[in-house]
């Protein structure tokens, strides 16, 4: 019979686990009703935009009516994951929580005209040929113009561009400078993307007053420092280059700042930006409107959208993994034992199916030139941007692919955010990126302001994760893409009757490289001669940087450590830091010999402070005593017998046979002599 104590005890753990049942119960409902919420508002919309609303049925009627292309001989088909299973629903989210407002829903009848924009402004929406503003530019222009913070997420090519531009454009002409300094700054992750911010504003601004200014690596110094002391209106920078104006022109500051924009904000804090982005924050007024976009949310850029924006609006129109609406989405199986088939298929691809306008991505750098090499040799018109090409070189490139001068640009990631080119048909994905957000961007390249496109991506068996993925997100229906077999062995034994010339060309370049090496070489020291001292003195002095080269490689270090500390901790962060691990490539020799130094010491130190922490107290009823004492657990003791019998040292055999020590006899409170006295003289034996 239990006591009263015991009864006690049992009643408050009936109520804890009733309480615990009872929350579980409630976030159950409240989970399913969330998605009954979400499923009705998004059936609703698709209702709004005259589309049918994905039932099985439909889906399965869809599905027998679609026709396999006319056009094209490889077959197609609907996309299956065999025996997985496909959902179709988009992931809901909680972000919302951490926004001060949320702005997502927005007037689907506002046009230009009724957003109070100024004339040059709406003159030069004409001119641009723009006749409504895309949902991203109708949710965030009259915020915008109202001066608040925002954080804005939207699919790729749908006008982000101009949804921040225009009002902080509104605002010059509106409030017009005392005096030149600068007002705007946007700040990007990549060169080109730069470049193509600056030709819209400068678009936008056309029939305004407003100047602007373009400040990113790679284009020369010293005409960029003349324009900013200037103190241009707008000012588009990428990080690094706005850095290193800030510390090396003494008349450019940022406290004139009134409006901060951070474009494909997540990017620029994926890649060791983060320093330069938080140095950048600080140095600008701190009575400035924020606006951070971007086509993917990540934690990071929620974390900084915490810290630098005040009261920020919430805008998502997309969700984060939304491809753009018109993208066709096909897949190509690759066989774990058909790997060596990527060049044939791709090859194939471009040859008979998608001969222009048509985007390559490839991993790495080399795969890209590879393939520019190789098709080039099969005749196709082809140019690559990546970066072991200079910064005049990768221009060249988008230009010529721009101007039609080229039809297939192979490319890798550097050209993968924010590149506004028109007219791209296809994307084509050599293997699967990274991540999905690289993939959403990669692809984003096609299917751009309201235009159909097309991405065809090579899967792996190793990549199907992904895949999975984004079958599970997609809106619209995925393909499957089949080419024949007799295709791909045809494109394979040309692709090997080409590898001596690939290789020819490769050593050609060699020779070219090392050439203009020796060049250069001589073309300095002809200089240092002609130029004697004075040249010796310039080159002396090194732009200054706000970190020193020591402080750079410890932040790199730190980050590289966080991200293994954060591995350690859980399943999906381990595997995310698996993922990224390429990241330690970037490292040089010492730094990542010192990385896992002090990744080992970290590992040790966890698990000390593992074994050291208290275990676990456990529940027990009432009228169990608590036997087990807090502490260490002891071992169980072995058998005597299995020590004594299996313990052969001499040592052993002989306590063995003497039997127990006088210690252990004092120790145990035995008689202190053995049985029989001390030793005697055999006398006792001696016959009487
Ligand atoms: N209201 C509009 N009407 C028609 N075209 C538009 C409109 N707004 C923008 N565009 C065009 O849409 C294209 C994509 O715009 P933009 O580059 O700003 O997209 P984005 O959302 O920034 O894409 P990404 O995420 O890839 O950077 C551009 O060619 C632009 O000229």
């Amino acid at each position: 019979m239990p006591n009263r104590g015991s009864v006690k005890g049992h009643i408050i753990t009936t109520n804890e686990s009733l309480q615990r049942i009872e929350v579980s119960f409630l976030s159950l409902i409240l989970k399913t009703l969330k998605k009954i919420f979400f499923q009705e508002r998004e059936a609703k919309q698709a209702k709004g935009r005259g589309e049918d609303v994905e039932t099985e049925d439909n889906q399965t009627k869809k599905r027998e009516c679609e026709d396999v292309s006319r056009d094209e001989e490889d077959v197609e088909s609907h996309y299956s994951l065999d025996d997985e299973a496909i959902f179709t629903e988009a992931g809901i989210s909680s972000e919302a929580e951490s926004f001060f407002e949320d702005a997502s829903q927005y007037d689907d009848n506002l046009s230009f005209q009724d957003m109070n924009l100024s004339r040059p402004l709406l003159k030069a929406i004409t001119a641009l040929g723009f006749k409504q503003p895309t949902p991203i530019q109708k949710a965030c222009i009259p915020v915008g113009l109202l001066g608040k913070d925002i954080c804005a997420c939207a699919a790729t090519g749908t006008g982000k561009t101009a949804a921040f531009i225009l009002p902080v454009l509104e605002r010059l002409i509106y409030k017009p400078r005392q005096a030149p300094i600068t007002r705007v700054l946007v700040l990007v992750p990549t060169r080109e993307l730069g470049i193509q911010v600056h030709s819209v504003t400068k678009q936008l601004a056309q029939f305004s007053s407003v100047t602007t200014c373009l400040a990113v690596g790679g284009l020369d110094v010293k005409t960029q420092e003349a324009a900013l002391r200037s103190g241009p209106d707008v000012l588009i920078a990428t990080p690094g280059r706005l850095i290193d104006h800030l510390h090396n022109c003494p008349s450019f500051h940022l406290s004139s700042v009134e409006v901060l924009i951070l474009d494909e904000a997540d990017r620029m804090l994926d890649e060791y930006f983060e320093e330069q982005m938080k140095e950048i924050i600080r140095l600008c007024s701190n009575h400035r409107q924020t606006m951070l976009f971007s086509a993917t949310m990540t934690e990071e850029v929620k974390d900084l959208a915490s810290v630098s924006l005040k009261n920020p609006v919430r805008i998502f129109v997309n969700s984060n993994t939304d491809v753009a609406p018109f993208l066709r989405q096909e897949f190509i199986r690759i066989r774990p034992n058909r790997e060596g088939d990527r060049e044939a298929i791709v090859s194939a691809l471009l040859t008979r199916t998608f001969p222009d306008h048509v985007m390559l991505f490839t991993q790495t750098k080399k795969q890209a030139h590879r393939m520019h090499i190789l098709l080039g040799l099969m005749g196709l018109r082809v140019g690559e941007l990546h970066g072991n090409l200079s910064q005049a070189q990768r221009l060249e490139a988008l230009r010529r692919f721009k101007d039609e001068q080229i039809d297939i640009l192979v490319a890798t990631d550097v050209a993968a955010r924010g590149l506004d080119i028109e007219g791209v048909k296809t994307v084509i994905n050599f293997t699967m990126p990274n991540t999905t957000k690289h993939y959403v961007h990669r692809v984003g390249r096609t299917a751009r302001a309201g235009r159909a496109g097309r991405s065809v991506s090579l899967v792996g068996e190793e990549e199907r994760k992904m895949l999975k993925d984004i079958v599970k997100t997609a809106k619209t229906a995925v393909k499957a893409r089949i080419l024949p077999q007799d295709v791909i062995l045809k494109f394979r034994e040309k692709i090997e009757n080409l590898e001596k010339d690939v290789y020819a060309v490769l050593c050609l370049e060699r020779e070219e490289r090392e050439m203009q090496q020796s060049e250069a070489q001589i073309n300095r020291a002809k200089k240092k001669l002609e130029t004697g001292k004075q040249e010796t003195l310039g080159e002396g002095l090194e732009r200054s940087w706000f970190q020193t080269r020591e402080e750079r490689k410890k932040e790199k270090l730190a980050k590289a450590l966080q991200e293994f500390d954060l591995a350690l901790r859980g399943k999906k962060k381990r595997k995310k830091f698996m993922q990224d691990r390429q990241k330690k490539v970037q490292m040089t020799p010492e730094e990542r010999s010192q990385f896992e130094i002090l990744k080992s010491q970290m590992y040790a130190e966890r698990l000390a402070k593992r074994n050291r922490r208290a275990k676990r107290a456990r529940v027990l009823p009432e009228e169990e005593p608590a036997a087990v004492p807090a502490g260490p657990k002891q071992k169980k003791k072995s058998s005597v017998f299995d020590e004594e019998l299996t313990n052969t040292s001499r040592k052993a055999l002989k306590q063995y046979r003497a039997g127990p020590s006088f210690e252990d006899r004092k120790r145990l409170g035995m008689a202190q002599h053995r049985k029989g006295g001390n030793f005697k003289s055999k006398s006792r034996y001696k016959r009487k």
